[in-house]
């Protein structure tokens, strides 16, 4: 028995230190092995629990200590391994239920994000009462404005339809205490930089800010100075940053009009579960996803011109399993949680090398089993190449076995 209890400690010391080999942390910061042990109060551990979750992550493990206790945090994690629950859950600790105010404000890239973060934290912080909102384009203003009338305490949203609300004094920033950016480096990005800050100018000067995101290039370091003090850093290095059960593969095409013959090879593959394709171009995604409906296949679609209703139609019958394969664009290839996803295609291979973490991460959440294939045409072979050279890994070439790794 004494040894059963040694075996077993030895075992959590074992993976605690393999974790801290895996992460680049701040000196001093200790892993905590358990939700219990890390001051959460005891309404929000009764939501963790019922959500299903009983052990923290590794990074949960990590930044969850500094975050509740008011430091500005920077938290890289691989996919999938639950660092948008955690800004969930952290938010439901931090915020005062008993205010009326706005006291949480994360943004995110994408509406469906904004979506999914904002019903987790309605989920984990259901004992303790929390009202979130999902603030993102595409919804009627006046719904906004009628919702934030009430009492809201999180409001998770993308910059535009963030910015508006506060422009036109419906979002009240005053008591907003925590400021997040999940996906990051997207949000730091070219696209989205003025639109921060342009909702940061009117957040409080007191804030408290955390930045997650799977991926953090460099530049990312340069530009954290000018709005953050002193942050806690809990850090990947980018040969650690692959996700061991993802298992990844290239099909040799040759050229382009071969594509859809290797995809309708592999189909009987693609629909064991869930499948998700990414093409490069809104275009290209209404071209194959006509061109499988022509040949009897039954997918689904989504990108930034559909409207936010057939969007919205699209996730909820990809997640109910109603439709099993999904055809899309970078729109979905970040923080989208899709538990039963197992294979991911890049029909078209991926601009940058984050972009490919992020896509292939929609497979293989939370140490579940992942495939992702890459269709190769011969002029690919370099961005392979360095895609492989920037995380240290080797793509190999499909094996004919491959639905034995789904
Ligand atoms: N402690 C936990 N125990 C069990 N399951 C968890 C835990 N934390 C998160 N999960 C589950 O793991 C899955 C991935 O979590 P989450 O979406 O938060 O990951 P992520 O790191 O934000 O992913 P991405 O890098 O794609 O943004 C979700 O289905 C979530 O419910």
């Amino acid at each position: 028995m004494v040894a059963t209890v040694d075996n077993h400690r030895r075992g959590q010391q074992t993976q605690k230190e393999d974790d801290n080999l895996l992460f680049e942390t701040t000196p001093g910061l200790e892993a905590v092995m358990s939700f219990e042990q890390m001051g959460i109060n005891h309404d929000v551990l009764r939501g963790i629990h019922s959500y299903g979750f009983e052990k923290p992550s590794s990074i949960q493990q990590r930044a969850i200590v500094p975050i509740i206790s008011g430091r500005d945090v920077i938290a890289q994690a691989q996919s999938g391994t639950g660092k948008t629950s955690m800004i969930a859950l952290c938010v439901c600790q931090v915020v005062d239920t008993s205010s009326r105010e706005v006291q949480a404000l994360i943004l995110s890239p994408t509406r469906e994000l904004a979506s999914q973060t904002e019903k987790v934290t309605l989920a984990i912080g259901d004992y303790i009462n929390v009202q979130a909102y999902a603030c993102i384009g595409g919804k009627s203003i006046g719904q906004d404005i009628k919702k934030l009338k009430n009492e809201v305490h999180v409001v998770s949203g993308t910059p535009g339809r963030v910015f508006d609300m506060i422009k036109r004094s419906e979002l009240r920033t005053k008591s907003i205490k925590l400021l997040v950016l999940d996906e990051s480096d997207e949000m730091l990005s070219r696209g989205f930089k003025d639109k921060i800050y342009d909702v940061y100018r009117c957040l409080p000067p007191l804030l408290q800010v955390v930045l997650i995101s799977a991926t953090l290039p460099h530049e990312i370091f340069e530009i954290t100075g000018k709005f953050m003090v002193d942050p806690v850093k809990i850090l990947v290095r980018r040969d650690e940053l692959t996700v061991e059960g993802i298992k990844q593969f290239y099909v040799a095409v040759e050229k382009e009009e071969w594509k859809f013959d290797a995809l309708c090879d592999l189909y009987d593959t693609l629909t064991i579960r869930k499948a998700v394709i990414f093409c490069n171009t809104k275009k290209k995604v209404d071209w194959l996803t006509e061109k499988m409906r022509n040949e009897n296949f039954t997918p689904s679609s989504m990108h930034g011109d559909m409207r936010q209703k057939e969007r919205d139609a699209v996730m909820a019958e990809f997640r109910s399993g109603a439709t099993r394969l999904l055809i899309t664009t970078d729109i979905w290839a970040r923080g989208i949680d899709v538990q039963q996803v197992s294979l991911v295609v890049n029909y078209d291979l991926p601009n940058n090398p984050e972009i490919y973490i992020h896509r292939i991460g929609r497979s293989g959440r939370f140490g579940r089993k992942g495939l992702a294939i890459n269709f190769l045409r011969k002029g690919d072979t370099k961005i392979l190449r360095s895609i492989e050279k920037y995380y240290s890994i080797k793509i190999d070439e499909m094996p004919e076995n491959v639905e034995d790794l789904l």
